[in-house]
């Protein structure tokens, strides 16, 4: 009786406060789908899609397609909630370059939002292999390079008569989009939209969140407001808002301006409406109305899996190592034995432990296995590198920081490694989700004390498919280990005294030179 009504308080709690978060459909229900019988479907984009080595249609995929090209027709917000490495990224980039394949006029229709650089360049890497096909650009705006380098790739400058000199300062009518699509992180689109001349969001007709409950997490300098400002106004709210943006509003794209500002909205029978149809997603869609409000969606439809908020990936084990604390180090490195230089994520609990059990491993003797860093204590190159090593299978082992959770696409990433604990289960789905992606088979150990365990098992049961066996080391694969951990110890410790030697001149030097600017000030 008591565990009926527990079970009634249970799913009480999980149902959604929005009503039509109530009524979802259930992408589990849909079928992959060939990509011949795809109605619709542009043939250049079939080919392309082809030369990608995608024949069929995941099922989040087809339902996104049908509520968008299909009898859909972009009519309502969509909000998808899909397992990790279930395709999300294709359900929306298919559809958009669909979309603008007719395009007569280049300018910035597609704008898709990602929280980290990284993450922006995997999605622009999807755009770039299917809208050329069909004639469409795709632009970065991530920081990756210089701001002049990313304005010169976004932005067209007039082609100059002989004699004619471009004077920055003359009037904008000339300076269009050069991509048709934009991918973005929120930082480096703020710079656009506030200091390059040029660039406009007036003919924005589809704004992608993805990973928006990371996104919404943070106001990161407020872009979501100022974007849906910048494509809500009418030009006079615009220029007193933004008045640099202002200057090129009037007459740039004049025909296409009215094109959009008087398109008719579908969702409204007829009637002169402009919206920007917007598309969010995430493993882990939040259910918060009031973060969702900021979206400001328009007649809002959820596509999710199942019953349950959270699912993870069809063919995904789950692990339990059971071990002392100042064992891990030992049970980790018999683990990586064992899988035999396979595709390994190791995941901390912070940058600092990542760097420190990343040194300890690569002092630990002859692993024979090749181990690097991944973190946001890294500057971006080398990051960057090591990311680039592991894809190309230089390196099998990958220790990383949170970093690394959200939405990184490495093809055959057999293992992952919960070196700690994640504190919620949302971690957990984005960090076992670097596994068994796309269908494919995976596995994914978390190293537990014995007081962890009750907890960890707890906060599993909020997801589906959520069955965790108990692995185990054998005791005498320990014991051999022992010695070598010793001497790794050893190492690690020099290694951290020197490094925070070398940090305490550094910061000694800076200081000095700052005392040495003043001085030299003051004589002035
Ligand atoms: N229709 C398809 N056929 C074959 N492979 C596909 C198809 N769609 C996507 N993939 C592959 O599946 C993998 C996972 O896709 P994607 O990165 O879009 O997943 P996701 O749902 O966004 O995951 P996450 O929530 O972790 O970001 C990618 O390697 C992608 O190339």
């Amino acid at each position: 009786m008591e565990e009926a009504s527990e079970q009634n308080q249970k799913q009480k709690k999980s149902v959604p406060v929005l009503p039509w978060m109530r009524s979802p459909i259930d992408v589990t229900l849909i079928d992959e789908c060939p990509l011949n019988l795809l109605p619709f479907l542009d043939p250049r984009l079939e080919v392309a899609l082809q030369k990608m080595g995608v024949t069929s249609l995941f099922p989040v995929q087809v339902g996104v397609w049908q509520e968008t090209i299909g009898p859909g027709s972009f009519e309502r917000d969509l909000c998808i909630n899909s397992p990790t490495g279930s395709g999300k990224t294709l359900a929306y980039v298919l559809p958009i370059v669909q979309m603008l394949s007719t395009r007569a006029v280049r300018c910035l229709r597609a704008l898709v939002v990602l929280p980290t650089r990284d993450l922006a360049l995997q999605v622009k890497e999807v755009f770039s292999a299917i809208a050329p096909a069909v004639g469409l650009s795709v632009g970065l705006a991530v920081g990756q390079s210089s701001i002049a380098d990313e304005i010169s790739e976004l932005i067209k400058r007039p082609k100059l008569e002989a004699g004619i000199c471009y004077v920055p300062e003359a009037p904008l009518v000339h300076l269009q989009s050069s991509v048709d699509i934009l991918v973005a992180t929120p930082g480096r689109l703020m710079d656009h939209i506030n200091s390059t001349k040029g660039f406009t969001l007036e003919h924005l007709s589809y704004l992608v969140v993805d990973e928006t409950d990371r996104l919404l997490r943070e106001a990161y300098q407020s872009w979501l407001p100022t974007v849906l400002q910048l494509t809500r106004y009418s030009d006079g709210d615009l220029r007193s808002l933004f008045p640099h943006t202002g200057i090129f509003l009037p007459s740039t794209f004049g025909s296409l301006k009215t094109i959009r500002r008087s398109g008719v909205e579908r969702g409204f029978k007829g009637k002169a409406y402009p919206r920007l149809v917007k598309m969010v997603l995430s493993a882990t869609l939040t259910q918060d109305p009031s973060k969702l409000a900021q979206l400001d969606l328009h007649h809002p439809l959820l596509l999710t899996t199942g019953q349950r908020r959270y699912r993870l990936p069809e063919r995904l084990e789950s692990f339990q190592l059971i071990c002392e604390s100042k064992l891990k180090p030992l049970y980790l490195v018999a683990l990586l034995q064992t899988l035999q230089g396979e595709k390994c994520i190791v995941f901390t609990s912070s940058v600092e432990s990542t760097h420190r059990l990343c040194t300890l491993l690569n002092f630990f003797g002859d692993l024979q296995i090749k181990i690097k860093e991944y973190s946001g204590l890294q500057r971006q190159s080398v990051r960057s590198k090591a990311l680039k090593a592991f894809r190309a299978g230089d390196i099998q082992v990958l220790v990383s920081s949170d970093a690394m959770t959200r939405g990184m696409d490495v093809e055959g990433v057999t293992n992952v490694i919960n070196y700690d604990i994640p504190a919620y289960i949302k971690t957990y789905i984005h960090r076992a989700g670097r596994t068994a992606r796309a269908g494919q088979a995976g596995r994914c150990f978390t190293l537990l004390r014995k007081d962890e365990v009750k907890r960890f098992k707890k906060m599993l049961q909020k997801a589906d498919n959520n069955s965790c066996l108990v692995y185990s080391v054998p005791s005498d694969s320990i014991e051999l280990l022992r010695s070598a951990y010793t001497a790794a110890l050893e190492k690690l410790k020099e290694s951290v005294e020197s490094e925070s030697y070398k940090k305490r001149k550094i910061k000694l030097k800076s200081s000095r030179m700052v005392i040495q600017k003043e001085l030299n000030n003051s004589k002035v």
